[in-house]
């Protein structure tokens, strides 16, 4: 379908009103005829034309065009029409007998072969008035025709879809062999206009005067309108009310009688109509006038809800109209006009002699309900074992399970262990509850009503897998979706990209470099212990949240190592290659497993620096504070290998491209007027959660939290001024483009110069030309050599108007030299008015 066309604004000048002003006709409309013509041919054969409601005369324009040069042709409108060669016109009202007489005083007795009726009532009024309007004025028009068309002849008229449409169309064919109606290309789709062609006039001899009387022809318009009695306005309020959410067009006009746009339906007439959809799709607002309504408006039935969708029925949906029903239906029992508990008896009757009568039907559809369920369960199976294939992949990928063969450890019980998640908390719960021993009585207890326990624990088992395997689900689709938006979307592409770069982000910092660091925390612990003989606890108060993870020995001291290097390297994961106990040991270090009796497990492991064998640094130290044990640089994690590259890749960013953020200037600022420590700064990096461990959390929350979860520096004015400033001079380099262009441009001009040189040399070396010849030639060659070829400006072209003595000249016009360009008045003062500005905008 093309664009909607448009009859206001800029849409009215579409490809016909372009054509018309090239073509020179009046009106846009002449094409309307051309192309009627053009299906129908009737004014090429025409000695005689009457145009009623002509003006401006582009259909008269087409006429005297297109008819023998000797036909008559007379243009009648409530305006005057501007002389158009080889037509007649008149100003008159088509309605009157002064322009029947006006035509009739023209025509002497000849008859017409063609009338055309192209009129508009443009009175600006409601548009059913003008529709009525309309059709009164074809009626008239067709008064006119009948008089002066001869047999044969030809009646072209435009009609509005409307009510009354129907009757015109019958009029018309009694009076002609051929009526046929119709809508040329040029006519707007978002007009209501059709044209009626009526070919062959019957010229009867006597005509009936009803059918040109108005009062008769569109006699059932006037009379009042059935409310419930018509069907048109029945189905259409059926369909307000059944399909809220489609607006219909009333192409065909108003309903006949219903001429009003806002209607306010009483209470009473929906609640106490035989047909309450009706009532409801034909108003705008349910309204409560009367007393026995204001009762009704007061019951606790009629809900805010309801009163609100009383409001206006026009914007309610599906759902409210049934609410508005079943309110109606509450309402009508409350008052009597319903009766609920006979209504019930008679179904319930109904569904019993159903019953019997169809026995066997009933058999087979529980049989087929059976089927279709048991099909479903199938189905869940299948997916649930699907599911579950899928997470031993996933385990396999992480190298979490041996690459068995895929579903068999589910059906081997020997494999049972291990194949959980190892981070599964519920599988660890479990296995506290199945290793505990019976130290204390209350677990002996416990474990009298260990069958029970084992079956709840089982069945909880279940639900809980069931939560996983929907957490799986949900993490697939998740990712499924990413990757479709990865696809589509290239926004989210190139935040993704970004958010794997992430080193690119300025201020998330390096990590600490002892060599780097401006300030540092030697001295200000220095100046601390100066001060102070510093206690232990208050020391190192910023890495108590990691002291579990750590390893805090039986007394809760630290192990003994020397600050600095512990700094170097600060990881928030532990090295798992670092401990002799294995990675599901070291997870059962942590304190919630404390109850459980596992020291047979532990007894080898030296307890750090309870037993005086921590690491050898830890003799060294002199004070009492307690440091954090660290791994040694070699034991980076697996987890840890990329930073180094990360710092080494932010640093080549940086070195590139500088700081780019108002808060990276910031921090650095800070730094370089010594307002604050690296180290406060990485401090200032930690909160209570960054230690959280992002595991098992699903992918969905923690994109979301990179996206939201943002650390706020604040940022400082001069930084912004420095970021401004420096953008400022970025601005003013010319970009790229108009560089390369002036570099191409100098590099030509030298190209040229060097061309010139070479033949000027030439010229100097000739032995023909005597040395005024060869200098007036050389300075020609440097002359053309230094001249810019771009530079040689076009001749202007002169714009000349169509009119006057130039109108419709074919060819040059007289005195004109040089580029000319013929345009009509419009055009000139357009193209003057685009100098202007140009040689304004030159000037700035
Ligand atoms: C759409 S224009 C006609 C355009 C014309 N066919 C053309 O091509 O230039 C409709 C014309 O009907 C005229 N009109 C409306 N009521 C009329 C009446 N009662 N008698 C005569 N002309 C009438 C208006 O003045 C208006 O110029």
């Amino acid at each position: 379908m093309g664009k909607a066309q448009k009859k206001t604004g800029k849409g009215r000048l579409d490809k016909y009103y372009k054509l018309a002003k090239e073509q020179g006709f009046r009106a846009r409309s002449a094409f309307k005829l051309i192309q009627l013509n053009k299906k129908f041919s009737f004014l090429e054969t025409a000695r005689c034309c009457i145009d009623l409601c002509a003006a401006p005369g582009g259909w008269l324009q087409v006429a005297s065009k297109y008819m023998p040069p000797s036909s008559i042709i007379v243009g009648v409108d409530l305006v005057p029409i501007k002389a158009i060669p080889r037509v007649v016109t008149f100003a008159a009202d088509i309605t009157t007998p002064q322009c029947r007489n006006l035509i009739r005083g023209e025509l002497k007795d000849w008859k017409a072969d063609v009338v055309l009726h192209d009129g508009a009532p443009n009175v600006g009024t409601a548009w059913v008035q003008d529709a009525f309007g309309q059709s009164e004025l074809v009626l008239m028009s067709l008064k006119l025709a009948v008089e002066f068309l001869m047999k044969g002849g030809t009646f072209v008229t435009k009609v509005f879809r409307s009510a009354d449409y129907n009757n015109l169309m019958w009029v018309f064919n009694q009076l002609f062999g051929k009526v046929e109606a119709t809508k040329p290309p040029s006519s707007r789709n978002v007009s209501a206009e059709i044209f009626v062609v009526c070919q062959d006039f019957l010229a009867p001899k006597k005509i009936d005067p009803k059918f040109l009387d108005p009062k008769h022809v569109f006699k059932e318009l006037t009379a009042p309108a059935p409310v419930d009695g018509n069907v048109t306005i029945a189905a259409n309020a059926q369909a307000n009310v059944f399909q809220p959410e489609k607006k219909r067009r009333h192409r065909d006009g108003y309903a006949d009688g219903d001429y009003t746009l806002f209607k306010a339906i009483g209470a009473s007439e929906f609640i106490r109509s035989s047909d309450p959809v009706s009532v409801l799709g034909s108003g705008n607002r349910i309204t409560f006038p009367s007393e026995e309504e204001k009762e009704w408006f007061a019951l606790d039935v009629t809900t805010p809800e309801i009163k609100a969708n009383c409001e206006d029925l026009k914007v309610l949906g599906k759902g409210d109209f049934k609410a508005l029903m079943k309110w109606r239906s509450s309402l009508r029992e409350e008052i009597g006009l319903d009766v609920k508990a006979k209504n019930t008896e008679e179904i319930t009757e109904t569904v019993e002699v159903v019953e019997e009568l169809d026995e066997d039907e009933e058999i087979q559809k529980e049989l087929e309900r059976l089927n279709t369920e048991a099909a479903a369960k199938a189905k869940r199976e299948r997916r649930k074992a699907n599911e579950s294939k899928q997470r031993t992949i996933r385990r396999m990928q992480l190298q979490m399970t041996a690459p068995l063969e895929i579903g068999m450890e589910q059906n081997d019980a020997s494999l049972d262990v291990g194949q959980e998640d190892v981070f599964d908390l519920n599988n660890l719960e479990r296995g506290r509850k199945s290793t505990r021993l019976p130290d204390d009585p209350a677990d002996l207890d416990e474990d009298s009503d260990n069958g029970d326990r084992n079956e709840e624990d089982a069945s909880d088992a279940d639900s809980e897998d069931d939560v996983d395997e929907l957490e799986a689900e949900l993490d697939n689709l998740y990712e499924a979706y990413r990757e479709r938006k990865n696809e589509r979307d290239a926004k989210f592409k190139a935040k993704e990209s970004r958010s794997k770069n992430k080193n690119r982000e300025e201020w998330s910092g390096f990590k600490a470099d002892d060599d780097n660091e401006v300030g540092g925390w030697e001295e200000m612990e220095a100046a601390k212990a100066a001060g102070e003989s510093s206690s232990s606890s208050d020391s190192d108060s910023d890495d108590d949240s990691d002291s579990d993870a750590k390893g805090l020995n039986a007394t809760g001291k630290r192990g003994a190592q020397t600050r600095p290097d512990t700094r170097k390297k600060r990881k928030l994961v532990v090295d798992l290659g670092s401990k002799t106990k294995g990675s599901t040991s070291l997870w059962f270090d942590q304190d919630i497993f404390n109850d459980i009796n596992m020291d047979e497990a532990n007894e080898d492991e030296p307890l750090s620096d309870d037993a005086g064998e921590g690491p050898s640094e830890s003799d060294e130290s002199a004070d009492h504070f307690e440091i954090v044990p660290q791994e040694q640089d070699d034991n980076v994690g697996m987890w840890d290998a990329d930073d180094t590259d990360d710092d080494e890749e932010k640093r080549r960013y940086l070195l590139k491209n500088g700081l780019t953020t108002a808060e990276a200037v910031t921090l650095a600022q800070q730094l370089v007027n010594r307002e604050k420590t690296k180290s406060q700064m990485l401090d200032d990096g930690f909160n209570r959660y960054s230690l959280n461990s992002k595991e098992g959390l699903p992918s969905w929350f923690l994109d979301e939290e990179s996206q939201y979860y943002k650390p706020n520096i604040p940022i400082t004015k001069e930084a912004m001024d420095m970021l401004r400033a420096r953008q400022r001079a970025l601005d003013a380099r010319p970009i790229k483009k108009v560089a390369e262009a002036k570099a191409r441009k100098k590099f030509k001009a030298v190209q040229k110069l060097q061309k010139a040189l070479k033949k000027a040399e030439g010229v100097n070396d000739s032995t023909d030309m005597s040395e005024r010849e060869k200098a007036q030639q050389i300075q020609k060659l440097m002359k053309s050599g230094m001249s810019n070829a771009n530079a040689k400006r076009k001749s202007e072209i002169k714009v000349v108007v169509a009119k006057g003595a130039h109108r419709g000249i074919k060819g040059r016009p007289k005195g004109v030299k040089g580029r000319y360009q013929m345009v009509d008045a419009r055009m000139r003062k357009e193209m003057r008015a685009k100098k202007r500005k140009e040689k304004a905008a030159k000037k700035r």
